[in-house]
């Protein structure tokens, strides 16, 4: 039998919750896949903090290179914000990011039918289905660009960042969006600033040219405040974004809008080699930690992309995205899709969604 081994690491916040439910979902689709997990467990974030005096500690880098592939779940929280910025739990998802050469972040918002009525935008803009692709870049830009930091401009204090990419950055983002619009709609819209930003020009000019590699994709671009209007506007009208790491990760917490909540969206973070690491798109939910009201859908949605980009386990994954739209179709909603007024919803929280899903498999 197959035996996998995965580095988990809970984080923060609603982080242990959500993971906890992620975790039984994935014993039970090994167990009807009929493959074997072997589960080790790493600080990161406060957690790791609070434990070591650093968000990353080697041991967790170690345990991540050593595993076949990682499961994250949220860092960061008001417990740690006035600490030191070098030491800020969010350094730790950065640094495994690095660490891990983590450079293409799949972020797919789609939409469940039986979510079509909890979303915000009006119904005939989400009648037809959406199903996006958003391919962030996640370890250039102005997330690592040196130099930062503070110095003194004209007497008073002021921060800086760099927004850098290297051409070989560009190129290797635009290959896995011309490679993931191949398998879907053959359609990749790239997301910049190239009116203002020398880097966005640079950025436009590249994916231009890797495009001459992939004739059969249909190109456009798009300036990112315009982006940022037609996602909420018409969505169907994308197929594959691609686009910087800022942007991408500004777009794909407004794409979730369209996906019914922030609580729905999985993402899968891939280098040139395993491990890939896969976690929900959003935070450590700071208001609703403790209180199992954590919708733990995308947890377990990234869940189904780790079988499918890690392991290639197409079956397992279909199943516990099968099994999600069952238990929606059933009628549990957490919280943050619970359309109020609406008959024959049932409200249960994250402890309960998790275990239906599992029995769903
Ligand atoms: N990948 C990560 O670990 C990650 C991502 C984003 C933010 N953060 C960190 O998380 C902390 C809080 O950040 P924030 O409040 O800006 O963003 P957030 O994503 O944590 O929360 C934003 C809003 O969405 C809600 N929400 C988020 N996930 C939910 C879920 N699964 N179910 C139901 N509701 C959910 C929250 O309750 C909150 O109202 C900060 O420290 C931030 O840096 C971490
Ligand atoms: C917490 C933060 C470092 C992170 C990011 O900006 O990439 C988060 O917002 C995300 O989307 O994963
Ligand atoms: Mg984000």
């Amino acid at each position: 039998m197959k035996n996998y081994t995965i580095c988990v690491l809970a984080g923060d916040g609603i982080g242990p919750e959500i993971m906890a439910q992620g975790i039984a979902v994935l014993r039970a689709a090994a167990d009807k896949c009929g493959f074997g997990l072997t589960l080790t467990e790493g600080l990161i974030g406060g957690a790791a903090i609070d434990a070591t005096g650093g968000p990353l500690p080697a041991e967790t880098v170690r345990l991540c290179k050593q595993a076949d592939a990682v499961m994250l779940g949220a860092v960061g929280g008001p417990k740690w914000d006035n600490i030191e910025k070098a030491i800020r739990p969010e350094r730790g998802l950065l640094g495994i990011r690095k660490e891990l050469g983590l450079f293409a972040n799949l972020r797919p918002a789609t939409i469940f039918p039986e979510l079509k009525a909890a979303c915000l935008l009006r119904p005939d803009i989400v009648e037809g289905g959406i199903d996006i692709m958003i391919v962030r870049e996640l370890t250039g830009d102005v997330y690592f660009g040196e130099p930062k930091g503070e110095k003194t401009v004209d007497g008073e204090r002021a921060g800086y960042n760099t927004m850098i990419y290297r051409e070989s950055e560009i190129r290797r983002i635009a290959r896995v969006a011309f490679e993931a619009a191949r398998k879907r709609g053959r359609k990749v819209c790239s997301v910049d600033k190239a009116n203002v930003l020398d880097v966005s020009q640079l950025w436009r000019e590249i994916v231009i040219d890797e495009h001459k590699n992939y004739p059969d994709v249909e190109l456009s671009h798009m300036y990112v405040d315009n982006a940022a209007m037609q996602l909420v506007r018409w969505p169907a009208q994308f197929d594959v974004i691609v686009t910087g790491n800022l942007f991408g990760d500004i777009l794909s917490d407004e794409a979730a809008v369209i996906t019914g909540s922030i609580g729905m969206l999985p993402s899968a973070s891939l280098g040139a080699q395993n491990p890939g690491l896969y976690e929900p798109i959003h935070g450590s939910a700071p208001d609703i930690a403790g209180q199992d009201k954590a919708n733990p859908l995308a947890t377990i949605l990234s869940v189904a992309m780790l079988l499918r980009h890690s392991f290639d386990q197409e079956q397992g994954a279909a199943m516990i995205e099968k099994a999600v739209r069952t238990v929606l179709q059933q009628g549990y909603r957490t919280g943050d899709i619970m359309q109020q007024g609406a008959q024959g919803l049932k409200l249960v929280g994250c402890r309960e969604m998790g275990k239906l899903v599992a029995a769903n498999l």
